[in-house]
């Protein structure tokens, strides 16, 4: 493949050209037509159907493979994983643990609001979640972290993982020794859309979750959409993308090496370097074959894709303000801030899943150790959405209490609002004569 690296000049304007905050995620109509048929077979066909897909999709061989992962598969991963991919996992889960623990909101929050008239929040978990590990294009023990963590610190009483097998049938070892070091044992051979569908209606073996989490492939993207009314389908998280955000501070070969990151994910991902110096922008093009020079093959192809494609490559800007703009306005899953002074820059910013700030924070870090979360929102749903965390596995109920004194004016205001919409039901319910016992926050 040709080492060509798009390039946009806009020095010359202000205007955010529309075609460059496109994903591949932002026209899904393809993939939503190929998953309907798949989520129907699944709905009527339950497991015999994944076992199909399973065939069609992952090249699995054995038609009659397990779907849920055996105690025996678990302890062959323990066997086979290199000691020093075990200590990176621990290492991972433990960062990722800590941070979490601390995200985690307290049980019940209650204020007086006016005396005798109590209410708050209470936090309770998920009865059930689904994490999404995928496996189309590399492994991820990394993404069981991410997901199950936050699950566990929440208390969800049945966190399951669904993901691809490989082709002769088992699941990534990592994935299996990084589920059953954080306490998750429920794993499921499905992947893409299939087992989104698995996990909203339940099959003979895959149980019916309340929300499925984690990141996937446009598959499982247009899958969750079209199950949003049988399954929560959690932050919208598709193809990784990134942004390298410069001024003219930077080593552009570092800044290089940091755009491949994200962009090695595969061709359907998005990596675009913005900066304000044409010495970056130029370096950092000049930079980039050498890198793809030292990668694997498939990797390196994945990155040139992206970078020589329409969702990725290098943008210069006619001053770091318009750099910025640019950024808040593509509201990238990933940041690395790159500049004199990241952490002032860092104010600047409204729309980013996670902000990484100076050359000692490469995206590489946070995707795998650092503990806050790198499931984040993709296609610029960093808009409205925050990343992955203990937030997503809990619900609020909010609670009121109201004593025998605070009732006859809450009582008469709330009558007249009755009365003011029509609803006599409502305004008899409060002029009526009702039982005052003594009541005391507890
Ligand atoms: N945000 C994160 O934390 C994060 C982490 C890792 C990966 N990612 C992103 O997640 C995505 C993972 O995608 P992936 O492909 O590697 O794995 P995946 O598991 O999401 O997708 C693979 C599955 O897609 C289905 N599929 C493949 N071809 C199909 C076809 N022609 N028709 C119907 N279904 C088909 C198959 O069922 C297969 O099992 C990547 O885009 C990557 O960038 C994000
Ligand atoms: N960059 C991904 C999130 O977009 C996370 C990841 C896992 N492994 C490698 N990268
Ligand atoms: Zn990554």
């Amino acid at each position: 493949m040709p080492d060509h690296v798009t390039f946009h000049d806009l020095t010359q304007t202000t205007t955010i050209p529309e075609a460059l905050l496109q994903r591949t995620e932002s026209d899904l109509s393809v993939f939503l037509k190929r998953v309907t048929p798949i989520i129907e077979r699944v709905r009527t066909e339950g497991d015999a159907a994944l076992r199909h897909f399973a065939q069609a999709f992952d090249q699995v061989t054995d038609p009659q493979m397990s779907i849920k992962a055996t105690p025996e598969e678990f302890d062959a991963a323990f066997t086979s994983i290199e000691p020093d991919v075990l200590d990176a996992i621990k290492y991972g889960i433990d960062n990722i643990r800590r941070f979490h623990e601390a995200q985690k909101p307290q049980d019940n929050w209650m204020i007086e609001v006016r005396p005798g008239i109590w209410a708050g929040d209470r936090n309770v978990p998920i009865d059930s979640v689904a994490c999404y590990v995928p496996r189309g294009k590399g492994c991820f023990p990394s993404v069981v972290n991410m997901t199950t963590i936050p699950g566990k610190v929440a208390g969800v009483p049945r966190l399951v993982i669904v993901t691809p097998p490989s082709p002769d049938g088992t699941v990534d070892a990592g994935t299996l020794v990084a589920a059953r070091l954080i306490g998750v044992e429920d794993v499921y051979k499905c992947g893409g859309a299939q087992a989104v569908a698995a996990v909203a209606f339940g099959t003979e073996t895959v149980p019916a979750c309340a929300k499925i989490v984690g990141p996937g492939s446009p598959y499982v993207v247009a899958a969750k959409r079209l199950l949003s009314d049988w399954i929560d389908p959690g932050i919208p998280a598709g193809p990784s993308e990134s942004i390298i955000l410069t001024d003219d501070s930077v080593d552009p070969v570092l800044a290089a090496l940091d755009l491949i990151i994200e962009s090695e994910h595969g061709p359907d991902s998005s990596a675009w370097l913005v900066t304000s110096s044409r010495r970056v922008a130029e370096g950092v093009i000049a930079a980039l074959p050498a890198h793809w020079a030292e990668m694997d093959e498939k990797r390196a192809g994945f990155s040139r894709a992206v970078l020589g494609g329409k969702h990725g490559g290098v943008i210069l800007t006619k001053d770091f303000r318009a750099a910025v703009a640019f950024t808040n306005a593509y509201a990238p899953e990933h940041l690395e801030i790159l500049t004199t002074d990241p952490m002032a820059d860092l104010g600047r910013i409204r729309n980013a899943g996670e902000v990484l700030l100076g050359t000692a924070s490469p995206v590489t870090l946070c995707n795998y150790v650092l503990g806050p979360n790198a499931v984040l929102p993709t296609n610029r749903a960093a808009r409205t959405h925050s990343p992955l965390s203990v937030h997503d596995f809990m619900k609020r109920m909010s609670f009121a209490r109201v004593s025998p004194e605070a009732y006859p004016e809450a009582a008469r205001h709330a009558e007249r609002f009755a009365r003011y919409e029509n609803f006599t039901g409502h305004a008899r319910a409060v002029s009526a004569a009702r039982p005052m016992p003594k009541v005391e926050p507890r």
